[in-house]
């Protein structure tokens, strides 16, 4: 501790006090990317506006252009105010209050950067996490995550490894208990500016909080940023309003965490006749009979309300399906299991519903049933119709379908009867 010792002859640095005394600290500290994560936004009169907090990175001086994240408003520091007055520059670690020359609408939790940095908005990264409760952390469920000065909801959505605190060997977990460490995936709720630990420790770090009691049970340190899709809100909209995104403060998350289950869409395409009513009804019927949350969307239903304005051309069945798509892209958002039965024959149209979802919550099932068979059944007698020609655009007679090339499930209910394939559904599901 305080001297070399002759009884560690191959070690030949300097002793632990000395070492602690002379380690040079201070590149520990990122003077180079600015980052002002913003704690409060002080209004106490309306010739006054300014943002208060403590500089986790980068050194920021009056004059400086700077940019709001996640907005990427630009604008110039005024002022940088203190109790002991403004200051010509300012380091990390100060607490401060910048001025801005323009009115920029920025709230707790935004960070101030370089105008020019590239700062990525991300919502899913790795990280380590040393656990700080007797409660072992569960994935999936959901929790608070205070980032910087920012508190948002996410979920640990899986544990790549637990480290041996003895040995520093990795092993597989699924749960971390008191003081485990491991290296996690998080999935946040929302898109915001994130920062790799070694980077800027003050921005790049959170602690976990438990959403019930409110005691912080996590801390954790972001090791790299992981691709994600660009969430709805945040894609290119064609609107022909004048409109912007307006955020409702509770999620799809919070919504799915008190449903137990989160939103999903199934979506049944197929000849008519070929089953998909028959068969999302079922369906239905057996997820309502477990317990689950579910909504049944159905072509001909569908086709008496919202879509009644809608014949079978080309483009009112694109129009038709999209409708449909956005309408399963609310219910699952509301966190509930929705079905839907359209023949939706083309596959464009099925694409962009599927884009709509995240990556694993759009399931299509093709039901594959051969067109003679369709023709037989003939339940509605709309084949015969379509033959003697009473009925044009007539899907499989005289207007195409699109085969599935990529779909999640077929079912050929030909050989497999109603009942078995509503097994092999559930259990897919
Ligand atoms: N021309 C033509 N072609 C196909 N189907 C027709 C047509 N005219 C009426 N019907 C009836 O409408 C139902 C299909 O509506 P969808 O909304 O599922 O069609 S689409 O997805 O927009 O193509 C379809 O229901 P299903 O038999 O349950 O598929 C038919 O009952
Ligand atoms: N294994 C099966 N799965 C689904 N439907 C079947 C099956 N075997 C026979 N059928 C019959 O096929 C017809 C399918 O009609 P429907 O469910 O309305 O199809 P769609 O909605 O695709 O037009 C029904 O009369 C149903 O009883």
């Amino acid at each position: 501790m305080v001297n070399q010792s002759d009884r560690t002859p191959w070690y030949e640095g300097p002793a632990l006090l000395e070492l602690l005394e002379t380690v040079e600290v201070t590149h520990d500290q990122n003077l180079s990317d600015l980052r002002l994560p913003v704690q409060y936004v002080n209004r106490p009169n309306l010739d006054f506006r300014g943002y208060c907090g403590t500089l986790a990175a980068g050194i920021l001086r009056p004059g400086q252009k700077v940019k709001a994240l996640p907005s990427g408003k630009v604008s110039t520091v005024e002022r940088i105010v203190t109790f002991d007055g403004d200051l010509e520059v300012a380091y990390p670690g100060q607490a401060i209050t910048v001025t801005l020359e323009d009115e920029l609408d920025i709230s707790r939790g935004d960070w101030l950067v370089e105008a020019e940095a590239e700062v990525p908005l991300s919502n899913v990264f790795e990280a380590d996490i040393v656990w700080m409760h007797d409660t072992a952390m569960e994935t999936d469920r959901l929790y608070d995550f205070k980032l910087a000065t920012r508190d948002l909801a996410g979920q640990i959505t899986a544990i790549d490894y637990q480290v041996d605190i003895n040995t520093l060997e990795h092993r597989k977990a699924d749960h971390l208990d008191l003081n485990a460490i491991g290296r996690c995936r998080v999935e946040l709720t929302e898109l915001v500016p994130l920062d790799d630990y070694r980077k800027s420790p003050g921005t790049g770090s959170f602690i976990v909080i438990d959403r019930l009691t409110n005691v912080t049970v996590g801390a954790g340190m972001i090791h790299q940023l992981l691709e994600t899709e660009v969430p709805y809100e945040y894609r290119d909209h064609d609107s022909k309003a004048e409109v912007v995104w307006n955020r409702s403060s509770v999620t799809p998350a919070m919504r799915a965490q008190i449903k137990g289950h989160t939103g999903k869409c199934i979506w049944f395409t197929g000849l008519s006749g070929s089953g998909k009513s028959s068969l999302a009804n079922a369906l239905e019927v057996e997820l309502n009979r477990r317990g689950y949350h579910t909504m049944l969307l159905d072509g001909d239903n569908i086709r008496h309300g919202l879509c009644k304005d809608l014949g079978m051309s080309e483009a009112d069945r694109t129009e038709n399906i999209r409708r449909v798509g956005e309408i399963a892209k609310l219910f699952a958002d509301a966190g509930i299991i929705v079905i839907t039965a359209f023949i939706s024959p083309f596959r464009a149209d099925r694409d962009n519903a599927r884009k709509l979802f995240k990556e694993g919550d759009f399931i299509e099932v093709h039901v594959d049933t051969p067109l003679d068979i369709c023709e037989q059944r003939d339940p509605k007698g709309l084949y015969q119709k379509a033959r003697e020609g009473k009925i044009k655009d007539f899907t499989g007679i005289n207007s195409p379908y699109e085969v599935p090339r990529n779909a999640e499930v077929k079912v050929s209910t030909a050989e497999l009867s109603l009942s078995e394939l509503v097994t092999h559904l559930v259990k897919y599901i």
